[in-house]
């Protein structure tokens, strides 16, 4: 097991390369089990979730290559196989196995998934979708039982704008017979990528990336080739910690129309970002405004960008507001923050951010992912040495962080923990 340490206060300057969308590649994957024949997706990112999810695809009898960032997914002798436990707890796009799964095989035993820990996420509207399709659906055992004679294409209303349970009928629904509609659907650009996936494959799906999407069920999907977009959630990241610790950091391989919200917001708070096709520069200023942020469903302020922002926000001048509408408990990484010397209060569902403070470096522990990235954005900036456990979350969405900050000039390196630390660290 390994820390991360930063000395912070290096001034960051150069160039860093995004990689694919995690929350597009979780769910590219699974849909391979819809096609008949081999399907190849070019560019994605060597995190822990891929991993596992490749792993699952070989344990339903998938025969799965990895060459770099591409990988070649045979869903030809693939099984219905239950996956009641184990993998699938580790993370949150198993759930993508439901869908996938039910539209092939008109069954599957899927266990109850895992992901970070932001409170309650339930997946009633995945489960309204497969119920609207046909499913019998019952919950046995912390897993999942969907089974269906056939799948019948329907009207579906999602009371609640979700992005999981978007793609988790579109997966089912294009081998449904007949028309499905969602109604009330999400609009992220992950959603418009499984979709490109899914029509390459044969389906026939209209208005992704609106709020009502059409699918056409098809009898068969074939494989095809897919190149994954560039993850919007790792991008707004390095453009926060360039707005933080940066004198001129060049974003390569972003689609800067996917961070309006978050580059408005920056922009408001005085820093200086120049937009071209693939690519964002961004000039630091050590003289930030503050500014009050909510989270919204997409096009508005991503959640995943909520924790990493709230960091910067200690740097700026004034009381910033800081309200997560889609995860209401999503303020673990405060009093880790405040070991650093943030002030942050704590007020119902906002956390409210003074500033400036000088951060100082501490030991903090991730809870989860982007708390990870939010500590990583403090430590670039504090005085001193800030040690972060708990790396295997910030591995599930970060590819080679620290060799992409020390390229940027970070001073950051990961260490082995002794046993004294695991042990500390696994009683905490
Ligand atoms: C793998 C993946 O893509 N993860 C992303 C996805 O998670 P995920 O797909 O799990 O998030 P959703 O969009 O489904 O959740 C949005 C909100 O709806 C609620 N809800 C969701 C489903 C449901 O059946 N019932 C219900 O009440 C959730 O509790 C949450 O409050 O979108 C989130 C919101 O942008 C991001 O933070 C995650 O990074
Ligand atoms: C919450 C996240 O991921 P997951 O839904 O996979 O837990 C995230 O990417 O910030």
């Amino acid at each position: 097991m390994e820390k991360l340490l930063i000395k912070g206060g290096n001034p960051l300057k150069g160039e860093v390369r995004i990689s694919g969308a995690k929350n597009s590649a979780v769910a590219l994957l699974p849909a391979a089990i819809l096609a008949d024949t081999p399907v190849t997706i070019e560019g994605l990112p060597n995190i822990s979730d891929i991993q596992i999810l490749a792993e699952l695809l070989e344990e339903i009898g998938g025969k799965v290559q990895r060459f770099g960032q591409d990988i070649t997914i045979d869903p030809s002798s693939m099984i219905s196989m239950p996956l009641p436990n184990g993998r699938v707890k580790k993370l949150r796009a198993s759930y993508y196995f439901m869908g996938a799964m039910l539209g092939r095989f008109k069954k599957a035993v899927i266990g109850l998934p895992g992901g970070c820990n932001l409170g309650p996420r339930p997946i009633d509207q995945h489960i309204k979708g497969f119920e609207a399709l046909g499913a019998k659906v019952t919950n046995e055992q912390g897993a999942v039982y969907l089974r269906a004679d056939r799948l019948k294409g329907s009207r579906i209303y999602l009371d609640v704008v979700s992005v999981g349970a978007t793609i988790n009928i579109m997966l089912a629904a294009v081998k449904a017979e007949g028309r499905t509609i969602i109604e009330n659907a999400a609009k992220e650009p992950e959603i418009i990528d499984v979709a490109t996936l899914l029509t390459s494959m044969g389906a026939k799906i209209k208005g992704a990336g609106t709020d009502v999407i059409r699918i056409d069920g098809v009898e068969q999907l074939n494989g095809c080739r897919h190149t994954i977009i560039p993850d919007r959630i790792e991008a707004g990241t390095y453009t926060i910690i360039a707005a933080a610790q940066g004198e001129e950091v060049l974003i390569d391989n972003v689609i800067p129309l996917h961070l309006e919200s978050l580059i408005a917001k920056l922009r408001e708070m005085g820093v200086i970002i120049e937009e071209e096709d693939e690519q964002l520069l961004i000039r630091g200023n050590r003289k930030l405004k503050s500014v009050d942020i909510k989270t919204l469903v997409y096009p508005g302020f991503p959640t995943d960008l909520q924790q990493p922002f709230t960091a910067l926000l200690t740097q700026a001048e004034g009381t910033g507001i800081v309200t997560d509408t889609i995860y209401q408990s999503r303020f673990k990484h405060i009093d880790e923050l405040r070991r650093m010397n943030a002030s942050i209060k704590l007020e119902g569902a906002s956390a409210v951010v003074s500033g400036p403070v000088k951060l100082e470096g501490a030991k903090v522990k991730a809870s989860d992912l982007r708390a990870g990235a939010s500590l990583v954005v403090a430590g670039i900036m504090a005085d001193g040495v800030t040690e972060i456990i708990g790396l295997d979350h910030i591995d599930r969405g970060y590819e080679q962080l620290t060799d992409k900050l020390a390229n940027l000039g970070a001073n950051i390196w990961r260490e082995k923990m002794s046993s004294e630390e695991i042990e500390q660290f696994q009683n905490s």
